[in-house]
């Protein structure tokens, strides 16, 4: 059955043009050009292999992650690949590894709180993977508290050096990817202490590893923290520990972009708010969130391949049983993640704009969007990493038994992307930040401070705070401004009673504590808006080819009234809809899953993913999953022999035990 596809059927009743589509998920016609060439590229070189990741020892995945990584470097100076392609390149290989920090973290921190010279000096090192960095912010004892971080850089005016010293356990710098096993150098994050005063947590560089052998430098311990969740997955990067017993680095080596140290040993506050030195967390969270769609679309292309080519049920008189793709039930769990990973594409685009707007900004010295942008990163961090880590779990549970299967491809997916909701914050840390933007903004309202931006809509409080929905057939749901407002009043009466609450407390720390969980769900609901509003946004733009805005618009309805009715409970108690109403967004969306039920399959091909970026049997192209599981499962070890090993040890002793006690 090779060659043949198993779901042309269902490519051939898409009411739109895939190709055009492909052109919009990717962005623009050269982002997709990019892609899709570099994807080639990877899925047809041998070493970037990843079927067997699952069978590897972790020192044999590990070491084979090395060879990949060498692997693409050389490929990216043969090919002169520019920063894009190479950027493409790393994706599609699809394995963590230490460059992710080392181009990911290390580089943007020296970029952003490097002075002009520290950049000379370390990018042009970093550049050439002439040294190998890392970012070493959380310890053993904190991670989300990064102010209660322990490490210490005391600068001493003799040598004119900084020594770093882990004082206690807990201080252990303890996760850093990167760290265990490759990286030279490290971004160390320490409380910088001169003349006896603790001014808090710097950044410094400090070397790790000879540059000869590799060998740890003196005083410096350093270690893999162990292996993690999942077969492959996370354990191809190399989290690592590291103490500091008075390691001494020059005092060139903090990065002093920001505030600084001079030779006698006077600390020089920087000019600019202090919150930059986390600058580098900003740009990260930036990332995470276009990532999401990445993982997202990836599980939703698997399980609705799957639910076209799985039957169950429904057969009569011998005929052919039901798609379980026409199942309601499928639908309903499936399109609204499709909606979800479309949705998070376009937030993702935005957010891009976003960061370049408020960077543009800092280097004219306009702090002013900063709290915004540090509040839509963290926030939309935490929604999207939240939405894809449960969407992928939900992906494996559509696709029943076999998406249990490693070679679906959905487990190892999980397990990768499961601790996006830890690492660059806790997606709870991370809401109650938000909370605390939104508590602020609230508080100034009336104060004659317009709220502009992501909170724009909270200028509005009088009309949204008695506003009612005017929908009254199903079809009112499709008007943007129906949908939008319903969502506005939401997050704006979920804010304010927040607020309300607050102000009886007499203490608004004590206040705040108390309703954490009132906050973070606010917050959750602000952060929704901005997703749902973004997503129209785009619609408004000029989006061309064959059907293609149709598609959109349905995904974005699906996105919306989902959430909507996911939510009801918010939107009912804070009397923005009525049960009616509620119930009539039911209607709408069961005709928006029938009306995207013929377009999913091509849906999911505009993502443009090949099956080795796939890496599942339950996803492949041409649907022909039951050979292929076959051909799997022989793969397996244990399949190596028809009489398992240890037989003759442990089972027919048990097998022979068994039939003397049947004889007495
Ligand atoms: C492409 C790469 C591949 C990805 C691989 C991922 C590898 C993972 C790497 C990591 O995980 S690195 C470590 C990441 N660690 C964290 O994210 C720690 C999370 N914690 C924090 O970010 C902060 O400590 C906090 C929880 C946000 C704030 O803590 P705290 O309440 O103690 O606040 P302060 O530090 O005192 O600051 C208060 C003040 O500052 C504002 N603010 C906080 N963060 C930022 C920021 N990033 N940018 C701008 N402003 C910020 C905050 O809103 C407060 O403002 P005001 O209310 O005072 O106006
Ligand atoms: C795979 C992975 C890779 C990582 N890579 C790096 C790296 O490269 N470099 C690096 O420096 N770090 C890295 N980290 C560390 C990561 O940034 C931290 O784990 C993360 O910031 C969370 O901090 P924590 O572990 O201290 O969690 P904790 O803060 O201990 O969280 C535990 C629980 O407490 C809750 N909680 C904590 N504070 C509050 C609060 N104020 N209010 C309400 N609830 C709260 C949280 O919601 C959570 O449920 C990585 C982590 C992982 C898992």
């Amino acid at each position: 059955m090779e060659g043949i596809d198993h779901l042309a059927d269902e490519r051939n009743k898409a009411e739109f043009d895939v190709e055009d589509m492909k052109i919009v998920w990717a962005g623009s016609r050269h982002a997709f050009e990019v892609s899709d060439r570099i994807a080639r590229l990877v899925a047809s070189d041998p070493v970037f292999e990843k079927s067997n990741r699952a069978r590897l020892s972790r020192k044999e995945l590990f070491k084979s992650t090395l060879r990949k990584c060498a692997h693409a470097f050389k490929r990216i100076i043969e090919l002169r690949l520019n920063e894009e392609e190479a950027g493409r390149l790393r994706h599609f290989i699809d394995q963590p590894a230490y460059v992710d920090l080392h181009w990911g973290m290390f580089v943007p921190a020296i970029k952003g709180q490097g002075t002009e010279e520290q950049q000379k000096k370390w990018l042009s090192l970093a550049n050439k993977m002439q040294i190998i960095g890392c970012y070493a912010q959380t310890e053993l004892g904190h991670g989300s508290n990064v102010q209660g971080l322990e490490t210490t850089a005391t600068f001493d005016p003799k040598t004119d050096e900084f020594v770093i010293h882990t004082p206690t356990q807990t201080a252990s710098k303890w996760w850093p990817g990167g760290l265990g096993k490759v990286s030279t150098h490290a971004v160390v994050y320490a409380r910088l202490i001169t003349n006896g005063k603790d001014y808090g947590i710097h950044g410094f560089i400090v070397q790790l590893r000879s540059l000869e052998d590799h060998s740890p430098l003196p005083n410096i311990t350093v270690g893999d923290i162990g292996t993690k969740m999942g077969n492959g997955a996370y354990n191809s990067m190399d989290n690592g520990f590291l103490m500091f017993d008075h390691v001494r680095i020059p005092r060139d080596q903090m990065l002093m972009r920001l505030s600084k140290v001079t030779r006698e040993g006077e600390y020089v506050p920087s000019d600019v708010p202090k919150q930059l030195v986390y600058g580098t967390m900003v740009y990260v969270r930036q990332t995470i969130v276009a990532d999401a769609s990445n993982a997202l679309s990836r599980a939703v292309c698997i399980a609705t391949r799957y639910s076209a080519v799985r039957r169950q049920f429904g057969a009569h008189n011998g005929g052919i049983e039901t798609q379980v793709i026409d199942y309601k039930t499928q639908q309903n769990r499936l399109f609204p993640l499709l909606a979800s990973a479309y949705a998070f594409r376009f937030v993702g685009e935005w957010l891009k704009w976003l960061y370049t707007d408020v960077t543009e900004r800092l280097a004219a010295s306009d702090f002013a969007t900063l709290p915004e942008a540090h509040a839509c990163t963290a926030g939309l961090k935490s929604l999207t990493t939240t939405a894809t880590a449960d969407g992928i779990e939900e992906c494996r549970k559509l696709c029943g038994g076999h998406g249990y299967l490693w070679c679906s491809g959905l487990p190892e997916l999980f397990a990768v992307y499961v601790p996006a909701c830890t690492y660059e914050g806790d997606n709870v840390v991370l809401q109650l930040q938000v909370a605390r933007f939104l508590m602020k903004t609230v508080a100034q309202l009336g104060s004659g401070k317009v709220p502009v931006g992501t909170t724009a809509y909270m200028g509005r409080a009088a009309h949204l705070l008695q506003c009612r929905s005017g929908v009254q057939k199903a079809e009112d749901w499709l008007n943007p401004d129906a949908v939008l407002e319903a969502f506005e009043a939401r997050a704006l009466r979920m804010a304010v009673t927040c607020a309300k609450n607050l102000s009886k407390f007499e203490n608004q720390e004590q206040g705040f504590q108390e309703l954490l969980a009132d906050l973070v769900e606010a917050a959750i609901a602000h952060c929704q808006l901005i997703v749902v509003s973004k997503f129209i946004a785009k619609l408004e733009q000029d989006i061309g080819g064959k059907g293609v805005k149709k598609q959109l618009n349905n995904l974005c309805y699906i996105y919306a009234l989902y959430l909507l009715h996911k939510h009801l409970g918010d939107f009912l108690s804070t009397n923005c809809i009525t049960p009616k109403q509620a119930s009539l967004a039911n209607d709408q969306l069961r005709s928006l899953y029938t009306q995207v039920r013929p377009n999913a399959v091509a849906l999911v091909d505009a993502f443009n993913y090949t099956d080795h970026y796939l890496n599942s049997v339950l996803g492949r192209y041409d649907g022909n999953v039951y050979p292929k599981l076959f051909e799997e499962a022989w793969k397996d070890p244990l399949n190596d022999s028809v009489v398992p090993d240890g037989y003759h040890e442990y089972l027919r002793p048990v097998l022979k035990q068994q039939l003397r006690t049947a004889r007495l």
